[in-house]
């Protein structure tokens, strides 16, 4: 008999031999395909803090392949920097050659890119110790930066979703505030400005008001973003930022953003339902960037094929929002059982 103890597939914990830091590969799924998920490199109080990230967030890459219909699955791994260790150079390459040799060890059944805290540069020095690696810098024959593909699939998602709650696709016109002009969040801006949207833009790192000047982008204070009046808002910058007391303060009709896990608690998302503004869920509409670099670096897509998939982001978005009005339920719990469906 096979009795399920836990949710995921396997949790290693290890000691860099060269860089003595923890390093965690939490693997929660394999049923549609090798596991794929970011190296996360951020401080953590102890490896325990380090492996619950690893944990939740392995379980996200899983809902998010599965509900972009890519035939892979969910993992993470987590370089538990301790919180008062300087991160030098060589540090850095010391952890990254162990994650190689770690990464290596599952024999391809976990494929590894970047996540917060690492990059397309990070990903050479893995692959120096297991070709498991994928979002290389172009000049590496990788796809590099993800963020422009992450912004295509939040643009897809946008206009899905103003055509079923705003009446049109159309962004001309429309008032939208985007939270965070960061690399994704600034291509949005200025592609959404380009289409003749009305587009307001915030940071908490005052350096980009120059940059939205520079753009011509109307500019709000971060802690009054998400309560500015408008026809969309963008949340670009952090996760956990959807709670019950800013859904209270929200004053739009459509919530769409590339940040990940934006809800603070699953149950918002019916706090957003009950207020009649309806929120796309993240992990459908950011999986721009994993799509786009799996299907051109591990399954052979060329630039037009994999920007194809991306978009179909749209299709997606306007599939759940019928279904959800039909079963009068959220997008949310659209999405998840989309995905729990794919998963069997
Ligand atoms: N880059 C990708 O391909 C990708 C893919 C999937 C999801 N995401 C998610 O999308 C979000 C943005 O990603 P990015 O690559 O543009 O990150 P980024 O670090 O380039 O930009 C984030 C921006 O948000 C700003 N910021 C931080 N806290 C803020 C706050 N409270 N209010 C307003 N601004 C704030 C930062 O100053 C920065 O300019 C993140 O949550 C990321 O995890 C990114």
């Amino acid at each position: 008999m096979h009795v399920r103890f836990w949710e995921h597939e396997e949790l290693v914990v290890r000691q860099g031999s060269r860089s003595g830091i923890a390093l965690v590969v939490a693997v929660h799924s394999r049923v549609l395909g090798p596991a794929t998920g970011g190296c996360r490199l951020r401080r953590y109080p102890d490896w325990h803090a380090a492996a619950d990230d690893a944990l939740r967030l392995s379980q996200a890459m899983t809902y998010k392949c599965a509900a972009a219909g890519l035939p892979y699955g969910g993992a993470k791994s987590v370089i538990a920097l301790p919180e008062r260790t300087p991160l030098t150079d060589e540090l850095r390459e010391a952890i990254l050659e162990d994650l190689g040799d770690l990464i290596d060890s599952f024999d391809g059944a976990y494929l590894a890119g970047p996540d917060v805290g690492t990059g397309p540069l990070d990903m050479v020095v893995i692959r120096r110790r297991t070709p498991h690696v994928y979002c290389l810098p172009e000049s590496e024959g990788g796809t590099g930066s993800s963020s422009g593909p992450t912004a295509i699939g939040v643009l897809a998602a946008l206009r899905a979703g103003a055509a079923a709650v705003l009446g049109s696709a159309e962004v001309a016109g429309r008032r939208i505030v985007v939270s965070g002009l960061g690399s994704v969040g600034g291509i949005l801006a200025r592609t959404l400005a380009g289409s003749g949207a009305e587009v307001i833009v915030s940071d908490v790192d005052t350096r980009k008001r120059q940059m939205a000047a520079e753009l011509n982008l109307s500019w709000v204070e971060p802690e009054k973003a998400l309560s500015t009046p408008a026809d969309i808002v963008v949340p670009a910058a952090v996760g956990g930022v959807l709670s019950p007391d800013t859904v209270a303060r929200l004053d739009c009709a459509l919530v769409v953003g590339p940040a990940n896990n934006q809800l603070t608690d699953d149950a918002v998302a019916d706090l957003l339902a009950d207020r009649g503004i309806v929120w796309l869920p993240d992990f459908v509409v950011s999986a721009g960037g994993v799509i786009y670099t799996l299907s051109c670096e591990m399954d052979g897509l060329d630039h037009a094929g994999a920007v194809t998939r991306v978009e179909g982001i749209g299709e997606t978005v306007a599939r759940l929002l019928a279904s959800s009005h039909v079963n009068r339920t959220t997008p949310l719990r659209e999405a998840v059982a989309l995905a729990e469906r794919r998963l069997g």
